[in-house]
């Protein structure tokens, strides 16, 4: 594998899944393979899951690992080709990216959409230049509109815990007090519409995300409607896509926060969600502590799913 940024490039998901169960019972089955190997994961976004359990699964892979907040320490850079940097930024990216690659042999890229502009958002410019001039194999750890590592967590997850082979998996927006990107939500309907689960998204009027990523999922306004027999229920709060609403809160109404009221007409749904979360706007305190809450293990996930991912870069350096 010589880069990882969305579903395809894990390939078959039973092999992938099989892999990360593999990996699950033993975690430092690989510790020799990435021994005197580098990683580097760049941040331009904050994160607590995405740092810490790639570095984790990076130590299970024997590798050193160094780690840059680009906003704190290194210089403010130009991402724009062609301005005339006579501005606050020192530094351009298309310098910083191959400096960056010199000092290791695989870069992680955390870089949100920016919400100013969907083409440069869309067209997932700020990855693609690491890809095209770092000259290493490059993964993301959320870019601008997918989270495949994420993604692959929560497939490993529903799998663990599913009852029936198809089970169905539902989607719920839910109100959130800041306009949050697509990524999440793209990149989980992107892997769910690669399985053979029966998958609904859910939302309110305004909030449809970009067709490519739909797929061929259902999608219910009814939130209520939605959740009848629902097996697993993943919520997650985004800005609008559609047209002149990019990036725009168009609703935070608080019906939609998941409660008891509609888990009640779930088949005994579990709750997923990424994390971070902001409690009584997403989910309710009832339901986030509930039982059928697996946000945790969830969680844990995220270490099995970035060891499959680095192994597989790692193998593709040979
Ligand atoms: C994993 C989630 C990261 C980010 N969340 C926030 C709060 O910015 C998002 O919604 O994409
Ligand atoms: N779910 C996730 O990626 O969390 P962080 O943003 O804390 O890394």
């Amino acid at each position: 594998m010589k880069k990882f940024t969305c579903v395809q490039d894990i390939g078959d998901l039973k092999s992938a899944l099989a892999e990360a169960f593999e990996i699950k019972k033993d975690r430092f089955k690989y510790v020799e393979l990435g021994r005197n190997k580098t990683l580097m994961m760049i941040f331009f976004n904050s994160s607590l899951r995405t740092r810490l359990s790639t570095q984790k699964a990076a130590i299970n892979l024997g590798m050193n690992v160094i780690v840059l907040d680009i906003n704190q320490g290194a210089w403010k850079l130009e991402t724009e080709r062609g301005v005339i940097m006579d501005g606050d930024k020192p530094e351009h990216i298309l310098e910083a990216i191959p400096v960056m690659g010199c000092y290791c042999d695989l870069i992680g890229v955390r870089s949100f959409a920016r919400f100013e502009n969907r083409d440069f958002d869309y067209q997932e410019t700020i990855i693609n230049q690491f890809i095209q001039y770092s000259g290493r194999p490059v993964f993301s750890m959320e870019a601008a509109t997918r989270h495949p590592l994420q993604s692959f967590a929560d497939l490993i997850t529903i799998e663990e815990y599913k009852k029936i082979a198809r089970p169905k998996v539902v989607m719920t927006w839910a109100p959130h007090p800041r306009p949050l990107p697509q990524a999440v939500p793209n990149s989980f309907a992107e892997w769910m519409n690669a399985t053979d689960y029966e998958f609904v998204i859910t939302h309110p009027e305004g909030y449809e995300l970009d067709p490519q990523f739909v797929g061929n999922a259902k999608v219910e306004y009814d939130q209520m409607k939605a959740f009848e027999g629902a097996d697993f229920i993943y919520a997650k709060n985004w800005a609008a896509y559609s047209g002149d609403n990019y990036g725009q809160i168009l609703s935070k109404d608080r019906d939609w926060t998941v409660s008891d009221r509609q888990m009640a007409v779930t088949n005994n749904a579990y709750f997923m969600h990424c994390l971070p979360v902001r409690r009584n706007m997403i989910v309710t305190d009832d339901v986030i502590e509930s039982p059928q809450s697996i946000v945790i293990p969830e969680a844990a996930n995220r270490e099995i799913s970035a060891t499959v991912v680095l192994r597989r870069l790692l193998e593709g350096l040979k």
